[in-house]
C-alpha cells in the first residue's frame, strides 16, 4: 500500500477540522495549512452572511488546497490540511490521483454540531449555514476513497492516535 503522506482533515463546519489538524501536525512534526484560508474573500463574505456555496465558489478554492498538496509532493514533504471536502468530486480534485492522501473524516451528530458553532466566537462561518453544509455532505466510502472516520465525542488523543497509527500502518503495509 502507498505511505500516506497527507492529511485532510475534513468534515462540516465546526466538526473540528482545524483543531484536529493542528494537533496531528504537531504530532507528526508536519506543517499545517488551514484550508479556510485559502478562500477567496468573496467566498468568506458570503459565508459571512450566511449564503451557502455552490460548486462554481468552491473551485478556485478547492484548485488552492490541491495546489497546497502538490507543492509539498514536487518538495518531497508531507503535510496536513483542513478542509471540508463535502463531496466526493471535491476529494478527487484535492488526491488529484494519488494515493498517498488519507481523508481523515470528521463525524459528528447535528445536535453537537449546532452547539459547538453556537459557542465558537470570532471565525466568519455562519452557524445557519450547518444544515446546508450537512446537505451537501457525501461521507467519504473506504475504499474505494482512502478515509478514516473518527466520531469525535471521543478525547482528542485518541483521535490523533489513531491517525497516527494509520499513517505508521500504511508505510510498513
Ligand atoms: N475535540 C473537541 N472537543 C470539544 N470541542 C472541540 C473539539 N474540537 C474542536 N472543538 C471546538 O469546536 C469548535 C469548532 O472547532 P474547529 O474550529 O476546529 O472546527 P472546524 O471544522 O475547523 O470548523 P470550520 O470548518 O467552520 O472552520 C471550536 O470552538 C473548537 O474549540
Ligand atoms: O465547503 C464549504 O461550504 C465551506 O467552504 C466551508 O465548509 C468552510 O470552508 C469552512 O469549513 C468554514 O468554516
Amino acid at each position: 500500500m502507498t505511505a500516506i503522506r497527507y492529511i485532510v482533515c475534513m468534515g462540516v463546519s465546526g466538526s473540528g477540522k482545524s483543531t484536529l489538524g493542528h494537533a496531528i501536525a504537531e504530532r507528526m512534526h508536519w506543517p499545517f495549512v488551514e484550508g479556510d484560508d485559502l478562500h477567496p474573500d468573496v467566498n468568506v463574505e458570503k459565508m459571512r452572511h450566511g449564503v451557502p456555496l455552490d460548486d462554481a465558489d468552491r473551485r478556485p478554492w478547492l484548485e488552492a488546497v490541491a495546489r497546497t498538496v502538490r507543492q509539498w509532493r514536487a518538495q518531497d514533504r508531507s503535510g496536513v490540511i483542513s478542509c471540508s471536502a463535502l463531496r466526493r468530486a471535491y476529494r478527487d480534485v484535492i488526491a488529484d490521483g494519488h494515493e498517498d492522501v488519507l481523508f481523515v473524516y470528521l463525524h459528528c451528530s447535528r445536535e453537537r454540531l449546532a452547539q459547538r458553532l453556537a459557542d465558537r466566537r470570532g471565525h466568519f462561518m455562519s452557524a445557519d449555514l450547518l444544515d446546508s453544509q450537512l446537505a451537501t455532505l457525501e461521507a467519504p466510502l473506504s475504499p474505494p476513497e482512502r478515509a478514516l472516520r473518527l466520531e469525535i465525542e471521543r478525547p482528542a488523543q485518541e483521535l490523533v492516535r489513531d491517525v497516527v497509527d494509520a499513517v505508521s500502518r500504511s508505510a510498513v503495509d
